[in-house]
């Protein structure tokens, strides 16, 4: 399944299976998905546990080699692309956010937003740093270190700091699944302010609130796109992920 019309897919997976292990011991993670992520969209991946949503993330940002098909990141086949361009590509064109913001323990918030533009090389202004924060709400938040924030402001932090290259995709594996309901409500906010203003988002979660505020909902089962939902509500996201657990 493909979708999308006319847009240009930020990111698109054409018949892309991936096994692990050998012979009696293999698991087919990704069984023939096809589907485009549209630029300026927020896309949700939904599956039952072991349906292979871990994978696709890791497959479409080039952290893990597809075992067939291709992979294209805004436009480009990276499927076969070398490492060290891989690495390039995620440093500069993919941003992530995690469950549990993975900052730096002993660094401040400023200094982890600066984190991946030093690691790139690039040069650091701390106008942008400050910038990046203050449109997370943290601006007076700067000199903090993660442990003097609340869940929600690290996962703003973290944000910031994803944010701070312009990726050309936020990847988010379960944004809100360490976060109490208010601060998942804040935190989803934001991402949906980013996409108003045209920032691509994929985002893994198995919470039916998250996935009803993207644009789209993929449902994955046994490694193949068997749902979609557009548009779509936490009732109707709740529905159909129950119906899929239910046949599993
Ligand atoms: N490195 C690996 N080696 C072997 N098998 C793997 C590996 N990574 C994943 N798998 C298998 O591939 C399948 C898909 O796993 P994946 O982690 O993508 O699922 P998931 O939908 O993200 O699950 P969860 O919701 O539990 O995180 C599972 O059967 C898993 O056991």
């Amino acid at each position: 399944m493909i979708y999308g019309g006319n847009t240009p897919f930020a990111v698109e997976l054409r018949a892309v299976t991936k096994q692990y292990g050998a012979k009696s011991a293999s698991v087919r993670a990704l069984n023939g998905v096809s589907l485009g992520f549209p630029a300026g969209t927020w896309t949700a991946v939904m599956g039952p546990s072991g349906s292979g949503k871990s994978t696709l993330l890791h497959c479409a940002t080039g952290l893990d080699r597809v075992s067939s098909g291709q992979v294209l990141l805004t436009g480009t086949d990276i499927t076969q692309a070398p490492e060290a361009y891989l690495t390039t590509l995620r440093r500069r064109s993919i941003g992530f956010v995690f469950q549990h913001f993975n900052l730096v323990a002993s660094l401040t918030a400023a200094q982890n937003v600066e984190l991946p533009l030093k690691l790139a090389g690039s040069r650091v202004s701390k106008s942008d740093v400050f910038e990046a924060l203050d449109q997370v709400g943290l601006g007076d938040r700067l000199h903090h270190r993660p442990r003097e924030l609340s869940g929600g402001q690290q996962q703003r932090v973290a944000i910031a700091r994803a944010m701070i290259t312009r990726p050309a995709v936020l990847f988010a594996d379960e944004p809100t699944g360490a976060l109490d309901s208010q601060s998942a409500r804040t935190v989803l906010a934001l991402l949906k302010d980013l996409v108003r203003n045209g920032q691509t988002i994929i985002m893994v979660t198995h919470d039916p609130a998250a996935a009803a505020a993207a644009d789209s909902v993929v449902f994955l089962s046994d490694g193949r796109v068997i749902d979609r939902l557009d548009q779509p509500t936490t009732h109707a996201v709740a529905e159909r992920l129950a119906r899929l657990e239910e046949s599993c």
